[in-house]
């Protein structure tokens, strides 16, 4: 059986352990017998070869997250193709400066040595994906993983399966299955290879799953990036300019219906601004989903939920809500069987509601009234730290107090979501919305192993070796007294 088959049995298989076993250590033979080979072309080349790969495939990829969750082509080019082809190009352009090694100064009890930093391939990376951008988030570690020269299993996610047919088409048709192959199957495809010893395990999901992952490579103490999610909250202070803000929330939230993991999970707006933003916000609704619930509905400008299991957990969410004294402000009309469950702004939460603790991840957006930014500051801070904070505001002592004050994954002032895009900047979250980040250089970092190599020239700190003579003991302690 030629290694495409096999892999493809694998997948067929549901993951069957002992072939995943077999495709792991022909990984682990080609990462350590092509270490050498994977140098800077090679990496170039491969990054080439994918992105002429996926530019082959974009009506594939588009008709197949049309099927997968009805997601509108516009914002496949914008959020699955364009981040990834900018990570390709972005790592194309650096790649040679990124893994050069590069010399570090020393202090003074250096002194007669020489040091670098030199980034090694980790070896065989294991990459698993959410469903809410399938193509982004396998492809866009994926570049990241090839650019530090590994080599690579890929676990898209389950809910997306006519996306993660692509994704497995493009990869079979690019990389041998001993540089990059693609496991297909749920969660007991994942545990399977989570028993593997990898070199490293890049997870994008949510944070119980990340437990889950962390739990399994400790096992072998593999290192881990986690990418995970949580309940980005949005300030709206008194200063800001809310037709603005209306504009760029409504496209940050709803895009994707909801279903993103740096959307704004929630609204604190200043009261005498609750009212202005609320019109601001179905404004903007209507202007751009459509006037009537009939056109919203039609609308080929908004998705769907991507499963009625999650479309039920929404509904969930809402009735609770709307059962202890919520009010829907706009929106929430639902259809179960078409998944649809139109832009919905909510008023009058309080912190028991189911809404209020669980990440939402749909198109629901509460909007909360403050008097005291304190307040607001202090119940972020008794939360777990958040992905994303959003801070709309004219007052830069304001939002820089507020960044101060906080902690979260990134942070964007007067805008949402779009840190993602930014590729000089860390991508990730802080403890519970994740650890470790991706992209461009962060990206390359997660994947490599930074070595220390020191040489010794001439240095003098034989001198304090032992037997420790009476003037070796003097030397030390001028040593420690002067130089420590
Ligand atoms: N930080 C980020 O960049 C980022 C991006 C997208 C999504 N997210 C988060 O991901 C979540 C939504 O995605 P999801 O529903 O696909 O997440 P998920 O955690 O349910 O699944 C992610 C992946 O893990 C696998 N998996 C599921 N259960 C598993 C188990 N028990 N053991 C091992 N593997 C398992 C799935 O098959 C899938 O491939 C949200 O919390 C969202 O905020 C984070």
């Amino acid at each position: 059986m030629n290694i495409q088959a096999f892999t493809r049995a694998i997948s067929d298989s549901g993951g069957g352990m002992k072939e995943v076993q077999s495709l792991f250590a022909c990984q682990r033979e080609a990462a350590e017998r092509d270490r050498a080979r994977f140098g800077l072309q090679e990496r170039l080349d491969s990054l080439t070869r994918l992105k002429n790969a996926i530019k082959r495939r974009e009506g594939d990829i588009i008709r197949a997250l049309d099927a997968d969750f009805r997601k509108p082509e516009p914002e496949v080019r914008l959020t699955e193709l364009f981040p990834v082809y900018q990570e390709i190009s972005h790592a194309r352009r650096n790649l040679k400066s990124w893994s050069k090694p590069h010399s570090v100064r020393g202090s003074l009890g250096m002194f007669g040595t020489t040091a670098q930093v030199r980034y090694q391939p980790r070896g065989v990376c294991l990459i698993i994906a959410p469903w809410n951008y399938p193509v982004n988030l396998t492809f866009g570690p994926l570049v990241s993983a090839l650019a530090a020269g590994n080599t690579v299993m890929l676990k898209p996610s389950e809910l997306t399966p006519a996306t993660s047919a692509v994704i497995r088409q493009i990869v079979e048709e690019t990389f041998p299955a001993n540089r990059v192959a693609v496991c297909e199957g749920d969660a007991s495809v994942s545990q399977a290879l989570l028993d593997l010893p990898f070199d490293h395990i890049f997870f994008t999901g949510s944070p119980q799953v990340g437990k889950i992952v962390m739990a399994a490579a400790a096992k072998h103490l593999t290192s881990v990036t986690l990418e995970l999610g949580g309940k980005s909250p949005t300030i709206v202070d008194s200063t800001a300019d809310i037709d603005d803000a209306a504009r760029k929330i409504v496209w940050g939230k709803f895009s994707n219906n909801g279903q993103t993991c740096i959307a704004p999970d929630h609204i604190y707006v200043a009261r005498d601004q609750a009212k202005p933003l609320v019109d601001a916000l179905r404004r903007e609704i209507r202007g751009v989903y459509g006037e009537t619930e009939r056109d919203q509905k039609c609308g080929a400008d908004y998705g769907r939920i991507v499963n009625s299991r999650h479309f039920d957990r929404l509904s969930a969410l809402l009735d609770d809500a709307t059962s202890r004294g919520a009010l829907v402000l706009e929106g929430g009309v639902r259809d179960p069987d078409q998944k649809y469950l139109s832009p919905t702004l909510i008023g009058g939460t309080d912190p028991e509601m189911a809404i209020s603790r669980e990440e939402i991840f749909g198109p629901i957006l509460p909007v909360i009234e403050y008097d005291d930014i304190s307040r607001v500051i202090d119940t972020i801070n008794t939360g777990p730290k958040p992905l994303a904070l959003y801070i709309f505001s004219k007052h830069a002592p304001a939002w820089e107090s507020i960044i101060e004050r906080t902690s979260s994954g990134g942070v964007c002032i007067n805008q949402n979501v779009v840190q993602y895009l930014h590729p000089n900047l860390p991508f990730g979250g802080v403890n519970n919305s994740g650890i470790g980040s991706a992209h461009g250089f962060h990206g390359f970092k997660a994947f490599s192993h930074e070595r220390a190599v020191l040489r010794d020239r001439f240095s003098v700190l034989r001198l304090l070796f032992p037997p420790y003579t009476p003037a070796v003991k003097r030397l030390i302690d001028i040593t420690v007294r002067i130089l420590g």
